[in-house]
């Protein structure tokens, strides 16, 4: 069996947080959180998730611009073979344990291109001795040869061989992300990271890059890590998507496959805030409320747990689901002290007499999208209570008290891995307890 071109295991990056006079390490901002996935030979593997989700830092840390915190990060390209361990359990082709010369030889084989072209050329630089550089740099001294390679280049990604000796300021936006194509090519790797290269691009450039990006390819027989948060895009351009939310990687699977089949409501979220012309659309109207928690604090148990539209309700309790994350909202908002009953009473009362409690109630009702009345007679209490207490202004109380009364099991127990065909996995608590609630035809 050959081997996978890049296998990336329990990669992990952890940014200190410091503070005081001793610069005292305080705490770890956990923006990639041990994920592993593997790239194939001429595959395009895409890794999407919103802003924040640690994509840019997972992609930093596979090509090494970030020392990653802990994992491994094999590469058998570059006419590396898929070899054996070595005695001490090290691999001798994990890129976190290269030397300075393993790693300049390992970015021969893997290139990288970034959201915004312009930044990364010099100004006063022509735009052929920039794609070219890295031929100077890994050896090749023939000026002339340089020059011949970099304008086929230039005209394999679109331009002219006369664009050599012009200066970035003279390029588009899309025309410079050729350059970097160009320059990214230069070399002949086995493996582009592109990080979201389409997104700083009007929408009609957009199509040509990625058109440009797909025939370059298979031209080249590359292997793409394809970042983006752009589910639409990704769907263009990939065989496999990685769906990444807050450090870690909640499903993976091929491209159609995520697409007709989710199994993660996270990626349930993104697929349906990609606009359909179609109104019966399955997944369409799942409102993904807020944005990505910060990665020093995650939530306990399923890090999605605190924005997840199919959050789990305890043992005994079946509510409307819109309630029930109407409550845990509630509740977390309570708890975070946000509540500022003061200015709900001025908002109700605009100006005019002061509002009755019951009102109140309601306006918070309202608020959190919560029925008139919850179908649970012990959580239409437990609510009733919280709000008598925030009404006496006593929000700590009311904290103490929600966390008590209403927990949800995806906040208690971190999801495992379920496989539901041979390439698509996911993590959710859901297909584990509804796993365990399936007879077990052993048992009978
Ligand atoms: N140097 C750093 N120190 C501390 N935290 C960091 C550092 N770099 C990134 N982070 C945090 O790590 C998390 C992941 O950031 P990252 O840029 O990788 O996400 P992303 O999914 O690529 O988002 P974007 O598309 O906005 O770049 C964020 O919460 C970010 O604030």
């Amino acid at each position: 069996m050959t081997e996978p071109l890049l296998s990336v295991r329990d990669l992990k990056k952890h940014y200190p947080i410091r503070k005081g006079l001793f610069n005292r390490q305080v705490g770890a901002a956990r923006a990639v959180d041990g994920i592993s996935f593997d790239i194939e030979q001429g595959e395009t593997l895409g890794l999407v998730g919103e802003s924040g989700c640690g994509k840019s830092t997972a992609a930093n840390s596979v090509i090494h611009l970030e020392e990653p915190t802990a994992g491994e990060v094999i590469f058998n390209g570059n006419g590396r073979e898929g070899a054996t361990r070595n005695t001490d359990g090290t691999h001798p082709n994990d890129v976190t344990k290269f030397d300075d010369g393993e790693l300049m030889e390992f970015r021969r084989g893997a290139q990288m291109i970034f959201q915004d072209p312009s930044s990364s050329f010099d100004p006063r630089m022509p735009i052929g001795n920039a794609v070219g550089e890295l031929l100077k740099v890994h050896g090749m001294s023939d000026r002339h040869r340089r020059r011949a390679i970099v304008e086929d280049l230039l005209e394999r990604v679109g331009l002219s061989a006369n664009d050599f000796d012009r200066y970035p300021h003279e390029f588009s936006g899309g025309q410079k992300q050729r350059i970097a194509l160009a320059r990214a090519l230069v070399l002949n790797p086995d493996l582009i990271i592109a990080d979201e290269p389409v997104s700083a691009l009007d929408v009609s450039i957009q199509a040509e890059i990625l058109s440009l990006i797909d025939d370059l390819q298979e031209e080249f027989g590359l292997s793409l890590l394809f970042i983006s948060h752009d589910m639409s895009v990704i769907r263009q351009i990939c065989d496999r998507v990685a769906v990444m939310y807050l450090g870690e990687i909640v499903e993976i699977g091929p491209v159609e496959e995520i697409f007709t089949n989710p199994q993660h409501p996270y990626t349930e979220a993104l697929l349906s805030s990609i606009p359909t012309p179609d109104p019966r659309a399955e997944l369409g109207g799942i409102e993904l409320r807020g944005t990505v928690p910060s990665p020093t604090n995650p939530p306990s148990g399923c890090r999605f747990h605190t924005r997840c539209h199919k959050v789990i309700q305890p043992e005994g309790v079946d509510i409307d689901q819109g309630d029930w994350r109407g409550l845990l909202n509630f509740r977390e908002k309570v708890i975070t002290g946000e509540i500022d009953i003061e200015q709900v009473r001025e908002n109700v009362a605009g100006g005019g007499t002061e509002p009755t409690d019951s009102e109140v109630r309601a306006e918070v009702r309202r608020e959190f999208d919560i029925s008139e009345t919850v179908d649970d007679p012990d959580l239409e209490e437990t609510l009733s209570e919280a709000m008598n207490l925030l009404l006496e202004d006593n929000a700590e109380m009311a904290g103490e008290f929600l966390s008590e009364e209403i927990t949800t099991p995806c906040a208690e127990t971190e999801p495992g891995t379920t496989v539901h065909a041979p390439d698509h996995e996911s993590a959710c608590l859901r297909h584990e307890s509804r796993a365990a609630a399936e007879p077990n035809p052993a048992d009978d």
